[in-house]
Formats: C-alpha cells, structure tokens, sequence
C-alpha cells in the first residue's frame, strides 16, 4: 500500500483558485500510489481567518469538483485535506473530505476540535460532532484534523470503530513543531496504528507552517519525515502490521474501561 502525503506550501501570495489548480495537478502526478493525502485548510490557510467567510464553499463546491477530477484521473483514494464549508443554515465548518478513486464522495469529517481557544476558528466555525472512518480495501482510515491531535480520546473512538491508520491533516504552526512530532508518535504508539500526518509548508495569517509531515508505523517508528518546505512525501505500508503489532503486544486489550 503507497501513500502519498503533498505537504503543500500555503502562501498568501498565492490565489486560491491558483493553488487548487496547482494541487489538483500535484495530485494527478501521484498515479501509481493507492492513498493520497492534503493538508488542512489548504485553500485558504489555517490560520488565514479573514479568509474564512469570503472563500467558504458549499459541500459540493469548486475544491469538492477539483479533487474529485484529480483522484479520478489519478485512480488513488484522496484523503482531500480540509476546506471552509459553508452549511445549508450558513455555518462555517472546517470539513475534510475522501474521494474514491473513481472520483465518488467516499466520507467527510467536519473537525470536532477548532482551534483559537476564544478567536479565529473557535468562534468563527461550528463543531463537528462525529467520529469518521473509511474503510479501503487494505485498511481503514480514521480521520482527524489538526487540533484534534491533542485529543487520545478521539483516536481511541476511532480505534474502537476500526481504523488501522490515522490520517491527521493539518496546518499546524512552526512554533510548536516539538508537540507534532511528539503527538504523532504517541498516537501511533498508544493507539498501534499508522499515522499518517500531513502538515503544510509556508506562511499564513502571519502563522509560519511547520512542515515535517511524518509517517509513522504502528510501533512508533518514523518511516519517513518531510523537511520545512513543499515536498511530496512517498511511503509503502504493510496493512499486516497493524494486526501483527496489536497481537505480538496486546497492550490494547489490558484497557480498563468504566473506573
Ligand atoms: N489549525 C490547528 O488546529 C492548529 C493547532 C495548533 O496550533 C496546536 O494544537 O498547537
């Protein structure tokens, strides 16, 4: 199984409709790898919140129509990062999507922690409230985004339904680049899943980008980590070893719930 992690440079010299166009082209580039995998709020930025109102899409907008082409002529599944969406009521959510790779709406997740404790994306946008996980053939993806990281207890939820991989999209701040690394690999650790974290690069909102994107197996093992700059990050997984790490060391099992 060969993911695909495009730590995209978020810029705001850059237009949107520019970028999605650029990385709907970065995506197509990646045939031959099953899972493909974007940043949070690639589009905007993460923390670009003057953006937020003016570039909110609904569901099926541009970037839904933009990736969905990429992921069909690329024929991977495309763990789309997130964008801004505007609901029906006219709430702002910072949704992630996954397209099959025929190009079919395979789940969303709408991030359930925002971030900014009381500015920027914690007013600005509504919570999610439900767990996401996709099956793939190998495998099953369960979705988080950003600030979630900070949060075991969701990755145990995601756990619990199934997920062998964890796909954590995010635009997280240079600043705290310690907590990223740390985070990832505690999460692959506790929870004897592959992570797959996909950060981006660049500057916004005054906010430089951590970049290092990580991959990390189910033992806590770095496969592979990007450097501070846009960069395309190419791993191959074995889906077995989840299983074969959660039955060498059943650590998972000796779990004590309800104290
Ligand atoms: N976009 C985010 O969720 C940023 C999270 C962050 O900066 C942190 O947890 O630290």
């Amino acid at each position: 199984m060969r993911a695909s992690l495009i730590q995209i440079a978020v810029n705001e010299g850059e237009s949107v409709v520019s970028r999605r166009a650029r990385v709907a082209d970065l995506v197509r580039e990646q045939s031959g790898s099953d899972l493909v995998v974007l940043p949070e709020l690639w589009t905007v930025g993460a923390f670009a919140y003057e953006q937020f109102e003016t570039e909110a899409e609904p569901l099926d907008g541009p970037t839904y129509g933009a990736m969905a082409a990429a992921a069909r002529d690329a024929g991977v599944w495309l763990h789309a990062g997130s964008f801004v969406e505007r609901a029906g009521d006219g709430s702002l959510y910072n949704t992630a999507l996954v397209l099959s790779p025929t190009g079919e709406l395979a789940a969303t997740y709408r991030k359930i922690h925002r971030f900014g404790f009381d500015q920027g994306e914690a007013v600005m946008m509504s919570a999610g409230d439900s767990l996401t996980t996709v099956a793939l053939p190998e495998q099953t993806l369960g979705l988080a985004t950003c600030y979630d990281l900070r949060f075991p207890e969701l990755f145990r939820g995601l756990v619990d339904a199934g997920a062998t991989t964890l796909v954590v999209s995010a635009g997280w701040p240079a600043r705290r680049r310690e907590h990223w690394t740390l985070l990832n690999r505690a999460r692959a650790v506790e929870d004897q899943s592959y992570v797959l974290a996909c950060g981006s690069a660049g500057s916004n909102g005054g906010v430089e980008q951590a970049g290092h994107s990580l991959v990390v197996d189910p033992w806590g093992e770095v496969l592979a980590e990007a450097g501070p700059g846009e960069e395309v990050l190419t791993v191959d997984l074995d889906p077995k070893k989840v299983a074969e790490t959660r039955e060498q060391f059943p650590a998972l099992k000796d779990r004590r719930l309800g104290l």
